[in-house]
């Protein structure tokens, strides 16, 4: 497994960037296998990132019917709410032209009861395309924020939900607003072939250069099988530069 760290200029270039990495490295794994697994974030530089994937031309070379698109963590709210992680892409995804089936999206308050059943019917759906044996399809590209705080997906410092091992955790009382969330568990982002985490801004640079620098903080602490890799840009990067 390798540990890389790019550093950008700024958050547009570590946006637009990122995605292109993203479109090329669903390219070329597809080139082995038709099916292909992204996971995506939320956030700010997360959206800017996805709606980014979303006009990249690149996407025009993928077979977009093998191109099946997650959420890392998604707040429990109703459909179609700006609080939610993936109510600010979906269109961009769906002009694209990944099909609705292929988007799979995190139940929310409109649909079920609790972050709990929320999180079932999600490892539900994603066992439905996970190899023998394991509880999650094999991610080709897991895609993370950072909070200034060190969370990733909703994996917050101390919370109890960083012990969950299944494959999805309910989450309640995050520190950050909402407080009710739906989270992979840190064993499902670790099965990631390669995971990203992206972090833009001087408000992320101690929890980016206490994340290289330990396994402290949940930022620290998620690593691909194949490739772990920090995107950041010159402001997240400047405490780890020091
Ligand atoms: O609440 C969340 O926060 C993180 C980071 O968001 P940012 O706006 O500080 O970049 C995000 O990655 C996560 O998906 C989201 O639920």
């Amino acid at each position: 497994m390798t540990r890389e760290v790019v550093v950008h200029p700024d958050a547009g270039v570590l946006a637009h960037a990122t995605a292109q990495r993203l479109a090329l490295a669903a390219l070329d794994a597809q080139s082995v296998r038709p099916e292909v697994h992204v996971v995506l974030t939320g956030g700010r530089i997360g959206t800017r990132v996805v709606e980014q994937l979303a006009a990249s031309e690149l996407l025009a070379a993928l077979d977009l019917t093998g191109l099946h698109l997650w959420w890392g963590d998604e707040r429990f709210e109703p459909t179609g709410s700006d609080e939610r992680n993936d109510t600010a892409v979906l269109g961009a995804l769906r002009d694209a032209g990944v099909p609705d089936a292929n988007v799979h999206v995190v139940p929310g308050p409109d649909v079920v009861g609790s972050p709990e059943e929320a999180g079932q019917r999600y490892a539900a759906e994603l066992a439905r395309f996970a190899p023998d044996g394991a509880q999650v399809p094999s991610f080709d590209v897991l895609v993370l924020g950072v909070g200034p705080d060190g969370h990733v997906a909703s994996l917050f410092p101390g919370h109890e939900a960083l012990g969950a091992t299944g494959a999805t955790v309910g989450v309640h009382g995050s520190p950050k607003p909402p407080p009710e969330r739906v989270s992979l568990t840190l064993p499902a982002i670790d099965a990631a072939r390669r995971v990203w985490l992206v972090a833009s801004g001087a408000e992320k640079a101690d929890a980016v250069a206490a994340g290289l620098a330990s396994d402290d903080l949940p930022c620290g602490r998620v690593h691909g099988t194949a490739e772990t890799l920090w995107l950041l840009d010159v402001e997240a990067s400047a405490a780890a530069a020091r």
